[in-house]
């Protein structure tokens, strides 16, 4: 996988050399580029902003060098974080795991001017997402969370694929608690179905605690799971 990333702040893209995505790089799984935005530009000062046409608060980020840019860096999947996006799922994560090459435009201020995402879009797939609704200073940080939970999910980044298949959001449910050595800690004990060596009451066991851990806290997941997600055994719970 190819990816490039597009900002004004270069610099926090720097943990992309850290653990499983530097490693990916190394191996060759990933090829990764940040660039400068302001590379684009060509006046003596490399404006990337300007006053918002129809007023309001601060500055948009002016298309010319975006148009440049993206002219340079495409055609690929243009992904742009935005409060106004999509919201970024693990099914959206493996969507975009099976890309040859994506493409990261870093908005910063009040957003990019909305015709470089409309110009793009007549040459690439362009998908505004979402991590959350908050608002952020910029684009950076969601791309740092992007890749990791694509790049992830490519063959070869994972010593034990089979992580892959437990964790949350895998199954569309949140994953059971976890525990490890000693047995008690604390006058806590491990709960006794994990030593019990049963291995069917040990994935019953955990299937319950998924189900009760989803309905607690994110009981939106539940409709979305489909009828055939659920075994006999949990319809009879
Ligand atoms: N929320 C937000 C933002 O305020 C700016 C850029 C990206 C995001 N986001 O991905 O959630």
């Amino acid at each position: 996988m190819r990816v490039d990333v597009v900002t004004i702040f270069p610099e926090y893209l720097a943990p992309l050399e850290l653990s499983l995505i530097g490693k990916a790089r190394a191996t060759g799984i990933l090829d990764v580029a940040v660039h400068d935005l302001r590379t684009w530009t060509s006046d003596v000062h490399r404006t990337v902003d300007d006053t918002p046409y129809g007023g309001g608060p601060g500055m948009v980020m002016r298309p010319e060098p975006w148009g440049e840019a993206l002219d340079e860096l495409g055609p690929g999947h243009l992904i742009v974080p935005s409060p106004a996006g999509v919201r970024f799922t693990q099914p959206l994560a493996h969507a975009l795991a099976g890309e040859p090459r994506l493409i990261f435009a870093c908005g910063r201020y009040e957003g990019i001017d909305q015709r470089v995402l409309d110009h793009a879009a007549e040459r690439m797939p362009v998908t505004e997402v979402s991590l959350g609704d908050y608002v952020l200073f910029g684009g950076e940080v969601a791309v740092l969370v992007v890749l990791e939970a694509v790049v992830r999910l490519l063959p070869g980044v994972l010593g034990n694929a089979d992580s892959l298949i437990e964790e949350s959001h895998a199954d569309g449910l949140l994953e059971a608690p976890v525990y490890t050595k000693p047995a008690q800690w604390r006058d806590l004990p491990v709960p006794e179905v994990l030593r019990s060596g049963d291995h069917g009451r040990i994935a019953r066991w955990r299937r319950d605690q998924s189900l009760l851990r989803t309905a607690r806290r994110r009981p939106d997941l539940l409709p979305a799971l489909p009828p055939q997600a659920l075994d006999r055994h949990d319809r009879a719970a």
